[in-house]
């Protein structure tokens, strides 16, 4: 019987194991340590060896999955400096632990204050530097490194976000215009992980588009998956919602929107994570115009569509946003027919290049030099 039980809970385990392998994993929290300092020798003037630091390199194709799997104990430490003897005056440096971590990371430590934005290949944040090696100044006696815990938080770096409530053909897009191949199903929730996305044009032009799902009406109380994906809208310079022309309705116990009421609702959901997500510039799809009566309802709610402020009024309160998307482009497509692809290819190319581009100059390079000075106050060089 108690064999029996144990062979049970084996295969219970083994479920849920299978379960977690697949999860994605979009931020995780280690512990690094950087190495002491070693000792100097006060008789002869020696000085100890710096202690090597922990810093995290960006790397694509690396994913934090591969991060957890390589530091199952989730602490890095790395080495101590050298004591400084008779024979090596110059006690010699620790060695740096390097971790390789997926392109598009932002480091934070445990107060929530940045202290790295990776978003290239190679670039790199000291995490935690190394001691100073015993000398004059620390009567010969080396100083501890940093030691603290960081949250690496991956933000996908995308182009274009695209973004709905469950069941608008979010997916069906994703597949007719790039090379993604997502899964396509008529119940909501079908995605359950964000989907890039690549879309080629006939001169080589590349733009990503990200898919992220899981938002719905509610979701800034942590309804559903909650504001979860949204952070990875942050790093885009275009959103790009749809909608179905139809509307949605959640559950039964939910209230059934309409397309008008749902932009007004996805509208909102975007000011409640973050407002400033709202200046940047929209495309909005209307989506499954194949269907029955759908150019009917499209010319009844265009007039509010292209005038947000209009339909304000008759929206429900709780969905009513305080500050309106800025919609650049009003495309009525059919993902599943893919009518008028091509069409939203084109507007999406021509917003980028002509709207995001000069409207959200991000100052990620001017935060990069002002990173670099802080990384270069203090911490060992890397090499
Ligand atoms: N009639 C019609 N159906 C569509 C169209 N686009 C998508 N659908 C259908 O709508 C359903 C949902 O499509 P998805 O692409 O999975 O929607 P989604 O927004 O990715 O949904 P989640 O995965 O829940 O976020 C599927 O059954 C699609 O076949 C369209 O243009 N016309």
């Amino acid at each position: 019987m108690v064999q029996l039980f144990k062979c049970l809970l084996k295969a219970e385990k083994k479920v849920v194991r299978a379960h977690l392998r697949n999860a994605f994993i979009d931020s995780l929290r280690l512990t690094v340590r950087g190495g002491h300092g070693g000792n100097g020798v006060p008789k002869y003037g020696g000085i100890g060896g710096q202690g090597g630091c922990v810093y995290f390199v960006a790397k694509d194709g690396v994913s934090l999955r591969n991060v957890a799997q390589k530091y199952k104990t989730k602490r890095i430490a790395a080495s101590s400096g050298e004591d400084s003897s008779k024979v090596r005056i110059l006690g010699r440096r620790g060695l740096d632990e390097r971790v390789e971590v997926p392109t598009g990371i932002q480091v934070y430590d445990e107060n929530g204050q940045l202290l790295g934005d990776l978003n290239e290949d190679n670039a790199t944040c000291i995490a935690a530097g190394g001691g100073t090696g015993g000398c004059t100044g620390n009567n010969f006696l080396g100083t501890p490194g940093d030691h603290r815990t960081v949250k690496l938080d991956l933000k996908l770096i995308a182009d274009v976000g695209l973004v709905g409530f469950p069941n608008a053909g979010k997916s069906t897009l994703l597949k007719a215009i790039s090379n993604a191949n997502p899964k396509i199903a008529s119940y909501p929730f079908t995605t359950i992980r964000p989907q890039i996305g690549t879309l080629e044009y006939p001169d080589l032009r590349q733009i990503t588009l990200a898919d992220l799902p899981g938002l719905i009406e509610g979701a800034h109380a942590n309804i559903g998956m909650g504001h979860k994906f949204l952070k990875h809208v942050e790093r885009t310079r275009l959103l790009l919602i749809m909608v179905d022309i139809f509307g949605f309705r959640l559950g039964a116990q939910h209230a059934k929107r309409n397309c008008l009421e749902n932009i007004y609702a996805l509208n909102k959901e975007l000011e409640l994570y973050d407002e400033t997500l709202l200046d940047k510039p929209c495309v909005l799809l209307v989506n499954k115009m194949d269907l029955k009566g759908a150019s009917d309802v499209y010319k009844a709610i265009k007039p509010f569509i292209n005038n947000l402020e209009n339909g304000l009024e008759k929206c429900p309160e709780e969905i009513r946003p305080s500050k309106l998307i800025n919609i650049e482009r009003i495309i009525p497509i059919s993902a599943k027919n893919e009518k008028r692809i091509d069409v939203v290819k084109e507007e999406l190319r021509d917003v980028l290049d002509n709207v995001a581009e000069r409207k959200y100059v991000p100052d990620a390079l001017e935060l990069r030099e002002q990173l670099k000075r802080k990384v270069g106050e203090r911490g060992p060089k890397i090499t």
